[in-house]
């Protein structure tokens, strides 16, 4: 019989589930692998192929922190009071509207606006780096479609808040027949807006003049709360203080000040002005974080969130909740390994069960006081009880920006919804503004490294005592954010490198998470992997290397029959293992899956992880150029080759370089190796599978050079290039 909850004990507001078997599981394995690695590496001998297979050990064993515990989470939103929701601040950033068609960010701009939450306390904040008259020209067509669009979804209870979606047929309301005929008409009236709006949003962008004015690196601050075509009566609901269901929610475009003469800090310094500015009208106490393209596709991420920071038992060091990153235009085949799998599907949910999930750029929904630097416990007023003199010193001089920090104490937190104090806010938006404080330093997103999420997730919230959760939705629940991924091989390059060199440069400095006593050792693991997994350039360089020579010498990089033996046992364990943790993520045999991210993790750890070692490496030593760039990525590239499963090198450039060499190197040591083979009768080795197997992995790689002549082929430059350094390694060792 199922016992009835007592009648005094509220309902919890959320659920927590170790996954055991998969737990055991994974132990299980780890524990063979761990035996097998061993093994091997006693056969191996002084070898140059030992240092290799110690970094693939050493990689290796990191990566099995977060495989420890899953656990998955259940929120109960239904279960809040919705009187006692605190306030929400939305930030969406955007920084091109080349790259990131005003289109898709005024989508994610409305979607968020329509999500599931009190108007009066939902207040939307949209960063524009490029300074674009047509995005704030755009930002107002949305927000008068949006007065149309939030009262729809509210009123039918939507669940997809993003508009295009919507009308693509991807939330099929149904509301019985006696709703029917006046949803229709709804539908189709907002349907015909959204088109109306949609066109108008073109017009802009097409906007000749309007292009010409747009100054991507020097633009003065902009600040302007969005208020539609026309005056609206009903959008000032703060007035008497009474926050409201039905009002509509605060849309603000903040462009801060750029100079080239000035670094900006790129996204974590969009992130500070639009916390600086924020803090002058809305001031929520939680703020959430979206990439321009990562719209809401469920109305109730907010309330889930809220269902964890409300808590009674967590709130105290809980400092953000984070989503998933999904995407809605991955292909069915994925080539580029851009469903992000391994972190978002597996090794999220096991950090979570130690201390949380690293924080992951977008989708998140944080405590404003804890990313201002506050340690959690003292918590409640940590701001207030400070000297004014010192707040300034920490965070700058704006007068309303400190009372803001000093009410952080108080219930109410909302300083004037609507009535922005210009000049405060130009101030707060300015270039010289943090010069001589700790934005990005201390407090706020930090600086430090081009990868700010996890740099900010370790430095400003975990090693300060925060936790954090992961909540990844049921199978059958829609998934809370989407985003777009990179559609041709170079982006997708690009952005691993820019990952790779961000973390690799956190794990080579003072703030190395191995030499941290701040968090506990699973969790250093778990962010040390991050920060190392660039090392995996150097095991798979040797591997594509080493063999290959000696293959076609006709000799054998493996010290005798025994340990070839054991070498491949360790490669069928670890690729068992990984199989199993992309089956278990996929909820059915996925060797697809497995593949693609097979190949896809060789071809990054040549390219992109390489050439962060390089760049970190130049860097440490005093010979860096510049510092890595944050180079967007593009939300609007042609993604038809993608979606066959077919690689799009058009663009490739030097970093894809090395993967071509080392791809011919192996298809001629085959050939010639095998070649000498038969010639001398030779016996079967552990290299000819080895070689045959990179052969399999790189052979997009070769049919782009020699064997397509599509214009997304290997650029030729690139395959001359190649084509001449294995002539010359060739002629040197072979
Ligand atoms: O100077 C800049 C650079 C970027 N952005 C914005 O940052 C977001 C992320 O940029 P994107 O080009 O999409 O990079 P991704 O590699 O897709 O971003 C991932 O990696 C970043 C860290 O490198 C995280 O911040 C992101 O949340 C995460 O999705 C976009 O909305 C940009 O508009 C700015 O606002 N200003
Ligand atoms: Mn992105």
């Amino acid at each position: 019989m199922a016992t009835k909850p007592s009648q005094d004990a509220p309902l919890p507001l959320h659920t927590v589930q170790t996954d055991q078997p998969l737990a055991t599981v994974n132990r299980l394995l780890a524990a063979v692998h761990l035996a097998l690695g061993a093994a091997a590496i006693a056969h191996r001998g002084a070898h140059v192929m030992l240092a290799a297979d110690l970094v693939l050990l050493f990689l290796w064993a990191l990566s099995q922190a977060p495989m420890w515990r899953p656990v998955s989470r259940t929120a109960f939103p239904s279960r809040l009071s919705r009187a006692a929701l605190p306030a929400v601040d939305v930030m969406v950033v955007t920084a091109d509207p080349e790259k990131e068609p005003a289109a898709k960010v005024m989508n994610t701009v409305v979607s968020a606006m329509a999500l599931d939450y009190p108007g009066g306390r939902l207040s939307v904040y949209l960063s524009d780096d490029a300074g674009s008259p047509r995005t704030l020209l755009a930002a107002r067509k949305a927000y008068a479609f949006a007065r149309a669009w939030v009262p729809f979804c509210r009123k039918y209870g939507v669940r997809c808040p993003c508009p295009d979606r919507f009308f693509a047929g991807d939330d099929k309301l149904d509301l019985g027949s006696h709703h029917h005929h006046e949803l229709a008409d709804d539908r189709l009236r907002i349907k015909n807006m959204y088109e109306t709006f949609n066109e108008g949003v073109r017009e802009v962008m097409s906007d000749a003049d309007l292009s010409q004015s747009c100054t991507k690196a020097d633009h003065d601050a902009h600040v302007e709360i969005i208020t539609g075509d026309e005056q609206d009566s009903s959008n000032s609901n703060s007035g008497d203080g009474e926050e409201d269901e039905d009002a509509m929610p605060l849309l603000v475009y903040v462009s801060r000040e750029k100079r080239r003469s000035s670094t900006h800090h790129f996204k974590a310094g969009a992130l500070n002005v639009l916390l600086r500015v924020s803090s002058l009208l809305s001031n929520s106490p939680y703020v959430m974080v979206l990439d321009c393209d990562m719209y809401c596709n469920s109305r109730s991420s907010i309330l889930e969130a809220m269902c964890f920071h409300l808590d009674g038992r967590r709130r105290a060091d809980l400092a953000f909740v984070q989503f998933p990153q999904m995407f809605h235009n991955l292909s069915s085949s994925d080539i580029y390994a851009n469903e992000l799998r391994s972190i978002f599907w597996t090794r999220w949910k096991g950090l979570d069960g130690l201390r949380g999930p690293i924080l992951s750029g977008t989708g998140f929904c944080a405590r404003r006081d804890a990313i201002y630097g506050a340690r959690p416990a003292s918590s409640q007023d940590q701001f207030s009880g400070v000297e004014v003199g010192e707040l300034k010193r920490r965070f700058g001089v704006s007068n309303g920006h400190i009372a803001s920090l000093r009410r952080s104490g108080t219930g109410s937190t909302i300083v004037a919804r609507d009535a922005l104090p210009q000049e405060d806010a130009e101030l707060v938006a300015s270039c010289a503004y943090e010069t001589g404080t700790e934005w990005g330093e201390q407090v706020g997103f930090l600086y430090q490294s081009v990868v700010e999420d996890y740099f900010t997730g370790y430095r400003q919230l975990y090693c300060r005592g925060w936790t954090s959760v992961y909540c990844f939705p049921a199978a059958a629940s829609r998934p809370p954010f989407l985003g777009s991924v990179p559609t041709n091989l170079n982006d997708a390059l690009v952005q691993n490198k820019r990952w790779m060199s961000g973390m690799l440069a956190v794990g080579l400095s003072r703030h190395c998470p191995l030499a941290s006593a701040a968090i506990c050792v699973p969790q250093s693991m778990g962010f040390a992997y991050y920060a190392f997994m660039a090392l995996y350039a150097f095991p798979v360089l040797c591997y594509a290397t080493v063999p290959q020579l000696c293959f076609l010498r006709g000799g054998t990089s493996f010290p005798g029959a025994a340990s070839t033996l054991w070498f491949a046992a360790v490669f069928a364990s670890s690729s068992l293992q990984h199989l199993v943790e992309v089956s278990v993520a996929k909820r059915g045999l996925a060797l697809r899956t497995w593949w693609n991210e097979q190949r896809f993790w060789a071809l990054n750890a040549v390219t992109g992880q390489l050439f962060a070692c390089l760049g970190v490496a130049l860097n440490l030593v005093g010979a860096g150029g510049r510092a890595v760039d944050f180079d967007l990525t593009s939300k609007a590239s042609d993604d038809r080759l993608y979606r066959d499963g077919v690689f799009d090198f058009a663009g490739c450039t030097t970093l894809l370089l090395p993967a071509t060499t080392l791809c011919l190197l192996n298809a001629a040591a085959l050939v010639g190796g095998v070649w000498k083979m038969v010639g001398r009768g030779g016996s079967v080795s552990g290299e000819l599978f080895l070689l045959c197997y990179v052969a399999a992995l790189s052979y997009p790689l070769l049919q782009g050079m020699f064997l397509r002549r599509d214009p997304a082929r290997v650029p030729a430059p690139i395959t001359a290039m190649s084509v001449a350094m294995v002539a010359a390694l060739l002629s040197l060792f072979g």
